[in-house]
């Protein structure tokens, strides 16, 4: 049966480098997502978004949708389905609301993955990892800390990322898991 693992959690958890981790390791590949903003020097598109207009984005059929900044960012099912294309088992990065989209329209599908730590170490990372200091109290305040809420708890695999060679042997367990 054809998989995604879907990685929420707070900014600085380590998603990026988990689905990093997936992909290099194991050859998951990430699911693209549609954006109407403009592709900035260096993205490719088809590889870190596709580009779309207004227009081709409402032709698109899509699994949550948000505004930022002016901009609309989706997921499609159209960007699923050309993930799935290469693997059964694809990886994506989302919110929380994104995760209940997904849990919703898929459900068994989905491998739920809630990646977190402690809030002291995620600031510590954001910080050296060159986020602006003035941003990085609002992504750990609110629902941009992308807690896990209580009623998705039950479908949540918590991962503590902390020691990053732990980290990725309980990755190596959940992809033999979901390949057996
Ligand atoms: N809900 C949702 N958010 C997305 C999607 N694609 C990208 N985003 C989010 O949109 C935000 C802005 O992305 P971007 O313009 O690339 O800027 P940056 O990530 O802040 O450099 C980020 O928080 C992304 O995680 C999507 O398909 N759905
Ligand atoms: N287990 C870990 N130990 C130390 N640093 C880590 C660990 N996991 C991730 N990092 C680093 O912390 C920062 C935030 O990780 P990242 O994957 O970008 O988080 P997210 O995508 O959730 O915002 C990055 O600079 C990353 O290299």
């Amino acid at each position: 049966m054809r998989k995604i693992i879907l990685i929420a959690g707070p900014s600085g958890a380590g998603k990026t480098t988990i689905s990093e981790y997936l992909t290099t390791c194991y050859g998951i590949p990430r699911v693209v997502t549609h954006t109407t903003r403009p592709a900035r020097v260096g993205e490719t598109p088809g590889v870190s978004y596709y580009f779309e207009t207004p227009e081709s984005m409402s032709r698109l059929h899509l699994f949550e949708k948000v505004t930022y900044g002016g901009n609309q960012y989706g997921s499609s099912r159209e960007g699923l389905d050309r993930a799935w294309e290469k693997s059964d088992l694809v990886s994506l990065i989302v919110d929380i609301a994104g995760a209940r989209s997904y849990l919703e329209a898929l459900g068994d599908q989905v491998y739920f993955l809630y990646v977190t730590g402690d809030l002291a170490t995620l600031k510590e990372r954001m910080l050296a990892r060159g986020d602006d200091p003035e941003k990085v109290a609002g992504r750990l305040a609110g629902a941009e800390l992308n807690e896990l809420p209580a009623d998705l708890a039950p479908q949540a695999h918590v991962l503590v990322n902390q020691n990053l060679t732990k980290t990725e042997e309980k990755l190596d367990e959940i992809v033999k898991k979901l390949r057996d």
